[in-house]
């Protein structure tokens, strides 16, 4: 560890950027040393985001010192690195919090604090909302500033670009800051890096440029630079891309140095139209382990900081890297396959792949429509693209799985991580949805593996349908079932019965012979279980006696065994880690409609309503996502039913 810190703290006489502001310009630099020290022992101990939040501790001193928040407004993109903002804003006690259940989240939240003045984590919006408020402020007639802060990595979603296009039209007081540290997650990729690369390389006539305007302000020699960048400007620099979009382009600068830094915003503060502030930073500043290797200490669990992250113990095997291993192994099956990821390849598990097929994979930036599309113009030329997503990421490309790969019938693989709750992220990340809105899109299959071993069989299965198909997975690992080697595929659109409820009573039993439960109350249940909840509900299904279905796709529905489950048992259960609102238990539903049968339903699911940050099994337990949970649901709901039924039956007689 490289940090350490001599002088009386300051760090604890700031508890809100007011009294920041009361320090001098030369007490800034010790902020940021304790700030950069504490921070690193507060992630150190609950994990969450580091390389990120390091690189950005000058730029939070500087922009809380320079501006005059929560009046003036600070839009952070992503908002993975706002953890230094946090802790100026009167959060820093609730540090050893983060990201846990009812602790503080790890993006900005509105709800959370005034200074957090729009919620994200998902990139590239910065620029659009702060572009929002500064035209608000413009319209009510307010002198407030608005301030985006956006990585390069970042910078590279469209959405950015469309923010920029109208901005640069608009004349509004907004400042856009590029905190360019030359990396994504993994290391940037495409053109427009190697632009910022050449700006940077080109960086010393701008930062003299722009350091001679800070210091130099109100002198003789101020006007005389002044000059020299106009001629420099228009005879030697060409314009950059920033200034054709109709920002003044100002930079690169160091975005440590707090002598730079805060001039500079000093100065930017006082200029009207669109600002274009590029600041170079360096990910993990600060502490060497996450300097040498910033996509390992992008997002770590706890470590100890003395000695660092530690190689993973062997656990279970995670469905991610069932993935991996699966696109290598399917990837030297067939040489059609193609395999793209926007932006998310230590996540998605593709590090093997790029390795060993480095002609067949692509990173396209962080970029979910154009990963889409793209995919769909390899599948027109009869290649197989696999585009492992986030569930929650796909939703960025939702017209584009339906206009351009639903429509045209073309055979696009999704691989869908983190399906479901992810855990410390929180509600911004869960993967809760793509059940409800992919299966509304016709021509579209969704697969949702039980476990390791038929994620693998459904990857297959998926690959080898010649059509649009996309295969849901969690976080983490589910039962630990032994991965076979081998590339067979499971029969499409079939579910497999998996329990036979023991009693031997009919559908319509009213026997009350049974000890069980539910044979007390003269019900037989049928459990059908879409995705990794299966091993929860066969569970569950021991304490009341259900039969239980593996549904191992939630389209096309296993329609047979909908109609057997109906006529063999008197309540239908669904389970699955996904929002009951329009999900696999609504299909269900529409399919026992359909086929004219009614039975009482119950569908167990992700209720219509955020789920907050926290440990993902306590999470699943708090929904009732759990054998408990689930079994407990299912006694409950045929009490209920029992009940309902004596009422009405009472009514009767005494009518
Ligand atoms: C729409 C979307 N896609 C992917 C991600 C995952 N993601 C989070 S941070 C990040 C890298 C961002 O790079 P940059 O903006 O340069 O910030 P840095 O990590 O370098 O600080 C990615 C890909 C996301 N949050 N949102
Ligand atoms: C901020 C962001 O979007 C990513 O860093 C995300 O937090 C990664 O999540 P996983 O840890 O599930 O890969
Ligand atoms: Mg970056």
């Amino acid at each position: 560890m490289t940090l350490t810190v001599t002088s009386t703290p300051l760090l604890d006489t700031i508890s809100s950027p007011a009294d920041l502001r009361q320090l001098r310009p030369d007490q800034l630099e010790q902020v940021a040393r304790e700030l950069r020290q504490d921070l690193l022992g507060q992630v150190s101990r609950t994990g969450g985001h580091l390389s990120s939040n390091l690189g950005t501790v000058e730029l939070s001193i500087a922009l809380h010192y320079v501006y005059n928040t929560p009046q003036d407004r600070l839009v952070w993109d992503v908002g993975h690195q706002t953890y230094p903002h946090k802790m100026l804003t009167g959060r820093r006690s609730r540090m050893p919090t983060l990201r846990q259940l009812g602790g503080l989240s790890g993006f900005p939240r509105r709800d959370e604090s005034e200074f957090d003045a729009f919620g994200t984590a998902h990139s590239s919006t910065s620029i659009s909302a702060a572009l929002g408020m500064a035209m608000a402020a413009r319209i009510k007639g307010e002198s407030r500033r608005a301030v985006a802060i956006i990585g390069d990595g970042a910078l590279t979603g469209g959405m950015a670009f469309e923010a920029l296009n109208h901005a640069g039209d608009t004349h509004a007081n907004l400042l856009v800051i590029l905190n360019d540290n030359d990396m994504s997650i993994s290391p940037p990729v495409g053109a427009l890096n190697k632009y910022l690369a050449r700006l940077m390389s080109g960086g010393f006539y701008s930062a003299a440029r722009e350091g001679a305007k800070s210091v130099l302000k109100h002198t003789p020699l101020y006007e005389l630079a002044r000059r020299f960048e106009e001629h420099a400007k228009g005879m030697v620099v060409p314009g950059t891309i920033f200034e054709e979009f109709g920002f003044n382009y100002v930079g690169p600068i160091d975005g440590h140095d707090l002598d730079a830094l805060i001039p500079t915003l000093q100065n930017l503060r006082e200029r009207s139209g669109p600002q274009f502030l590029h600041i170079i930073t360096r990910k993990g500043k600060g502490y060497d382990l996450a300097e040498a290797d910033p996509i390992a200490y992008h997002g770590p669990g706890k470590f100890d900081p003395a000695v660092g992250l530690q190689p993973a113990k062997a656990g279970a095997q995670t469905f991610t890297q069932v993935f991996g291993q699966w696109l290598c192994d399917m990837a030297a099956a067939d040489e059609r396959l193609v395999g793209i990821t926007p932006a998310m390849r230590e996540g998605s598990g593709m590090v093997e792949f790029e390795r060993r097929f480095p002609q067949r994979y692509a990173d396209v930036g962080i970029a979910e429509q154009h990963a889409v599309t793209y995919a769909a113009g390899l599948a027109c030329e009869g290649l197989k693209p696999v585009l492992a997503i986030y569930s929650t990421f796909l939703q960025r490309g939702y017209d584009q799985v339906i206009h351009d790969v639903a429509i045209q019938n073309l055979p696009v693989m999704f691989a869908l991580d983190r399906a479901g709750l992810v855990g410390a992220d929180g509600a911004t990340h869960a993967g809760n949805y793509d059940i409800a809105y992919l299966r509304c899109v016709p021509n579209l299959a969704v697969l949702v593996p039980a476990d390791e071993n038929e994620c693998r069989q459904l990857l297959s299965t998926a690959f080898a349908h010649n059509g649009p198909a996309a295969v849901r997975y969690p976080r983490g690992s589910g039962a630990g079932v032994a991965v076979l080697p081998g590339l067979a595929t499971l029969p499409w659109g079939r579910a497999e019965r998996r329990r036979k409820r023991t009693s031997t009573s009919t559908s319509t039993s009213t026997s009350t012979h049974s000890s069980r439960a539910d044979e007390a109350l003269g019900l037989s249940v049928a459990v059908l279980a879409f995705g990794p909840l299966l091993y929860a509900a066969l569970e569950a299904a021991e304490g009341v006696d259900a039969s239980v279905w593996n549904m191992r796709f939630a389209k096309p529905l296993d329609v047979e065994a909908v109609r057997q489950a109906a006529l063999e048992h008197d309540l239908i259960v669904t389970v699955e880690e996904g929002a009951v609102a329009g999900g696999a238990g609504s299909a269900v539903a529409e399919a026992l409609s359909q086929l004219g049968l009614t039975r009482p339903l119950l569908h167990l699911g992700l209720p219509d309503q955020f789920i907050e940050h926290g440990e993902r099994g306590a999470l699943l337990s708090a929904c009732g996502l759990d054998a408990a949970g689930i079994q407990s649901a299912i006694s409950d709901f045929i009490r209920r039913a029992t009940l309902a039924a004596a009422s009405k039956t009472s009514r009767e007689t005494s009518a």
